[in-house]
């Protein structure tokens, strides 16, 4: 069975009197969205700055790919390939994009004068630059010379996202990517996000928008009181159900809760078959995402979380022909 690319258990973190993480769990695995819902205070944001190095917490395990890390810095977590894009986007305004997509971590020239006085590659890193842009469709920037502080939200916030992509080998982490932003170029960035789902990169997902999250999740780790909730499946849970599993409305388990895939993880490991049947019989497809095919099924089920299944169950990976499903 294949781990998780990110998993945590029983973090917690304490700043005096107050625990921001009180024992928190959590799982993304590879090629999914998941998006991390809570209400204020509910300890999202401290979570997530314990996964991307910004925070050490006190107790707890983090795991990335099975293999047990801690960071101490935000650097060793960039080094290890988790990208964190912040709401504050860390771009210098007034450098170009191409500058921006390579802070920190810029090409030097080679050559017998270039390496001694350390000159920058700016042709390089433009024409890389220029061609990250391209492979994620980024069709609104003008030009890759272009200074960051010219440019809409929208448009700088999918440089934060492009250099995030470009960098981030294992996964990436966005904090409210869209907040700040109107319809359209919200739009640009949700698209962007699916654009890094499909090449195959997992994606954590902060946000507030519910109608967002569900559009993009594939699934919903719900945050309450400085711990995991509930995980769920966007398909078997209604906005309103996730806002009280979210309030403490309604309890993982009660009567009318969407199922916790969080607390059946476990149970389905053990019968992965009679899950993943349930998941093919209702399919949500996209021509542009791998699915997955079980020997014995008629319908293909969007590759996301599964995949770490796969060896156990004999699931296949395709991609839907037009009209397939
Ligand atoms: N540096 C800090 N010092 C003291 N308390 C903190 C600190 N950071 C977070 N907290 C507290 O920890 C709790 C969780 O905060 P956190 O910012 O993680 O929540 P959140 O779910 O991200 O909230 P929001 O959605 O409002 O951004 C809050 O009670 C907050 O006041």
């Amino acid at each position: 069975m294949t781990a998780p690319a990110l998993q945590a258990r029983g973090l917690v973190k304490r700043y005096g009197r107050v625990t921001a993480i009180d024992g928190a769990d959590f799982d993304l695995y590879a090629g999914e969205v998941l998006a991390v819902v809570g209400d204020n205070g509910a300890g999202k944001s401290s979570l997530i700055k314990a996964l991307s190095g910004a925070l050490v917490p006190d107790e707890g395990t983090i795991l990335l790919d099975g293999k047990e890390t801690r960071f101490h810095s935000p650097l060793e977590a960039r080094q290890a390939g988790i990208e964190t894009v912040h709401q504050t986007l860390a771009l210098a305004p007034a450098m170009d994009i191409a500058t921006n997509l390579f802070l920190g971590r810029e090409l030097r020239r080679s050559g017998p004068i270039g390496s001694v006085l350390r000159l920058l590659d700016r042709k390089t890193m433009r024409r890389q630059a220029q061609e990250q842009l391209d492979a994620l469709g980024i069709e609104t920037v003008q030009h890759i010379g272009q200074i960051v502080e010219t440019l809409s939200g929208g448009q700088r916030q999918a440089v934060a996202v492009a250099r995030a992509a470009m960098f981030g080998s294992r996964l990436v982490i966005m904090d409210e990517p869209t907040a700040a932003l109107g319809v359209k170029e919200s739009r640009l960035v949700i698209d962007l996000i699916r654009r890094i789902r499909d090449r195959g990169l997992p994606v954590v997902l902060i946000s507030h928008d519910m109608p967002q999250v569900f559009e993009l999740a594939d699934r919903i780790h719900v945050h309450r009181l400085g711990r995991r909730a509930a995980v769920v499946d966007p398909a078997d849970a209604s906005m309103s159900q996730v806002v009280s599993l979210m309030t403490g409305a309604l309890q993982p388990g009660d009567e009318g809760a969407p199922p916790n895939l969080a607390a059946e993880q476990l149970r389905r490991y053990r019968r992965p078959g009679t899950h993943l049947a349930a998941l093919a019989q209702r399919p949500r497809c996209s021509a542009s995402r791998p699915l997955l095919k079980h020997h014995d099924a008629r319908t293909w089920t969007p590759l996301s979380f599964e995949l770490h299944r796969l060896r156990d169950t004999g699931w296949s990976v395709g991609r839907a022909r037009h009209g397939s499903c």
